[in-house]
């Protein structure tokens, strides 16, 4: 390094390279390097002929640098600065220009995905754009005859077919037509099948998309597929836009940490904007799907967004038989199978297991090299279909079944017994989500008000599964879960808030539009309302249970046709009541989709439902004067307040003419 400074070294040059700096160059003539200075970290010499090259390396230090540049020019030296290296170069790439690849390569990943089944306009231009695809209205040839064992379902989803159909005939007259569909039910019970056959009856493209489709993407991308998606949907209108799954993006917002501006939420934000958007009637009908209603922002249910609930249950012994005929069309069968055998022997099956059933029994007799399916078939396929479903906990023991029949029945009969203001409109024993089966209670009249007695008739109500448990059984199964917790929210807002507890006396602790931040008493307070609460329940239980004592050969009378049946109407329960056998009409009655299998019948069936309860409201009409508008928010209020104790847990299916119909289910589980 004294080298650099004296006259010995003719030319150098100096290169910088990662944090140190190579110095390489030549002695003059004759002189020999010695290195032994403090500055260098390493060196070589070689020599050939005359001339003597070397290498070193000088740690980075400017006044080195500077030091050897000054003595360099003194000593007259030829002295080059070289760019640094060319690995350094290449160390620059990666840092700088290597990510900026990636992220193009990247969106160009994104584009694909987003654009790949867009076609047409070139790739770029998809990006972010909707990856729904319209299904052809004319391919699409499903129909509600294709939908089999859900009469009701489509019964409500008729109206919606006709003003696709004809959207004008619908908006001259000022009618609002819902926005939104919501379908809720356990997978595989054919709601897209629902929403596919709605789009086919009415001859309209169909958009499907998938919930799950919005999440795997960048945030925005999610929020402009949705514009995107009801952009396209307007231009064809009138159109179907299917959102299947919708509570992969539609769940309650704001519950993530972080405030959680995700990119979720973002799109749930877009889709409710939309929603809101085609205030006047374009002719874009949403339905969506989903197997969790009650994980959904209720921002999405609020009227003209999702206010239309239809739920699609598990079909029962009828419904199974009727989807058993619907998927046997083409299939050949031998005299031996029968049909509603089949439907006996699959409680808890839905519609994609009937399918596959039925498929699985020809793939059989097919290996077998038969030409007709036979009930040996069906047997085997049976069991392979079922070790799936059981996996699931579908399949019902047949110790559950009575359990749950028991407990049905008796709900049903202390709602007989103490029927001043409910009827008892249907029980079933029908699996539906965690409920084993349920019993539905309407009102007598459009009740709006609750009094004390209504609300301790209906808390017996809820206790009378447990009670007739106790009863036939003289054991307690997990199924009443539900039934407590309504009651106990019936009890506690009696004590709380309508004041009908004379212990506590005439005051509201609690308002639940209030009390942000809990309950205004003190614990001594606290304790009495339990207690209340508990002596309310207690004394339900009691009159349910005396009820049941009372009339245990009804109460078995509908327990047993409820395990032959599976459902029963509020005419065949009245009949087993009153003349303790089935109605001699309910007969014709076992095949509900023969009744109504085709679109005309059904909408046949809605018209004269309608005619009954327009002629039904002129009725009530007399002497009222109250227009329209109001008397739907007083409903809309009395639903609030006094119904909320089983509103909140047993929304389920409401709609504008039954607006206070109260399912009663249970947890099997
Ligand atoms: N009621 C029914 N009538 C006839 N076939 C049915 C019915 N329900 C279901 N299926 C059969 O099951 C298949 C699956 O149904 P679908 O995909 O519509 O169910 P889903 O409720 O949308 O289920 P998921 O929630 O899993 O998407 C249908 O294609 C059809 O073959
Ligand atoms: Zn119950």
């Amino acid at each position: 390094m004294k080298d650099l400074k004296s006259d010995k070294v003719k030319s150098f040059s100096i290169q910088p390279s990662g944090g140190v700096y190579k110095v390489t160059g030549e002695y003059r003539q004759g002189q020999r390097a010695k290195v032994n200075s403090n500055f260098l970290v390493g060196g070589n010499q070689s020599q050939s002929k005359n001339v003597t090259k070397f290498t070193t390396t000088v740690l980075e230090n400017n006044s080195s640098i500077a030091e050897i540049t000054k003595a360099a020019q003194s000593n007259n030296i030829k002295m080059n600065a070289k760019p640094e290296e060319s690995s350094g170069f290449w160390v620059n790439l990666l840092v700088y220009v290597l990510p900026l690849l990636l992220f193009v390569w990247f969106f160009y990943m994104m584009m694909g995905r987003a654009g790949g089944q867009g076609g047409g306009n070139g790739r770029v231009m998809n990006f972010g754009k909707s990856k729904a695809k319209p299904a052809d209205s004319k391919q699409n040839k499903v129909r509600f005859s294709d939908v089999a064992g859900e009469e009701e379902e489509k019964q409500e989803l008729v109206e919606v077919v006709e003003f696709l159909k004809d959207p004008r005939k619908f908006t001259t007259l000022g009618a609002t037509i819902p926005h939104g569909v919501l379908l809720e039910g356990p997978p595989g019970t054919g709601k897209t099948l629902l929403a596919k056959a709605v789009a086919g009856e009415a001859g309209v493209p169909f958009y499907s998309i998938s919930g799950s489709d919005f999440v795997e993407m960048f945030v925005g991308v999610g929020a402009s597929r949705v514009r995107d998606l009801f952009d396209q949907a307007k231009k064809a209108a009138p159109a179907i836009i299917f959102i299947d799954e919708i509570d992969a993006v539609g769940r309650r917002r704001g519950a993530g940490m972080g405030g959680g501006h995700d990119e979720r939420e973002q799109t749930l934000n877009q889709l409710l904007v939309e929603m809101d958007g085609f205030s006047g009637n374009e002719g874009v009908i949403v339905i969506a799907a989903t197997n969790r209603a009650d994980v959904l922002d209720p921002a999405l249910t609020r009227p003209g967004r999702f206010d239309r609930k239809i739920l699609v249950g598990r079909p029962d012994i009828n419904g199974r038989e009727a989807i058993l005929k619907v998927h046997s069309k083409n299939k050949p069968f031998a005299n031996d199978v029968d049909l509603h055998e089949i439907a006996k022997q699959t409680p808890g099956f839905v519609g994609a297991d009937l399918a596959n059933l039925l498929n699985e029994a020809a793939l059989l007799a097919a290996r077998r090299n038969k030409t007709e399916i036979d009930a040996s078939d069906i047997d085997e396929a049976e069991d392979r279909v079922i070790a799936g479903p059981a996996k699931r906990n579908r399949v019902i023991s047949k110790e559950e079944r009575e359990t749950v029949a028991y407990h049905e029945a008796g709900h049903t009969v202390v709602g007989l017994v103490l029927n001043d203001a409910r009827v008892v409109h249907k029980v079933t024993i029908v699996p539906r989500g965690r409920a084993g089966g349920y019993a539905i209670m309407l009102p007598r009249e459009d009740q709006q008000l609750m009094s004390k007695r209504d609300a301790m008739e209906q808390i017996a109500g809820l206790m009378g599964g447990r009670a007739a448990e106790e009863i036939v059984f003289h054991s307690q199964s997990s199924g009443a879960s539900n039934d407590f917790e309504q009651a106990t929210n019936i009890a506690r807002a009696m004590v709380t808030q309508y004041g009908m507890s004379e212990r506590l006396g005439n005051v509201q602790l609690e308002n639940p539009a209030q009390d942000t931040y809990g309950p205004r008493y003190s614990q001594e307070t606290a304790a009495a309302v339990d207690e209340e609460v508990r002596r309310l329940t207690n004394e339900a239980h009691e009159t349910a249970k005396k009820i049941i004592e009372e009339h245990r050969d009804k109460h078995k009378l509908i327990a047993q046709a409820l395990l032959k049946y599976e459902t029963l109407d509020e005419k065949q329960i009245l009949s087993l009541w009153k003349n303790g056998k089935m109605p001699e009409s309910s007969k014709t009655n076992e095949f509900p989709s023969e009744r109504a299998a085709t679109f005309e019948e059904a909408k046949r069936e809605l018209e004269r439902k309608e005619a009954e309860r327009q002629a039904q409201l002129e009725k009530q009409h007399e002497g009222q004067d109250t227009d329209d508008q109001s008397k739907d928010k007083h409903s809309a209020d009395s639903s609030e307040n006094v119904k909320k104790p089983d509103d909140d847990s047993t929304s389920e299916k409401k709609t504008d003419d039954q607006p206070n119909q109260n399912d009663h289910h249970d947890d099997s589980n």
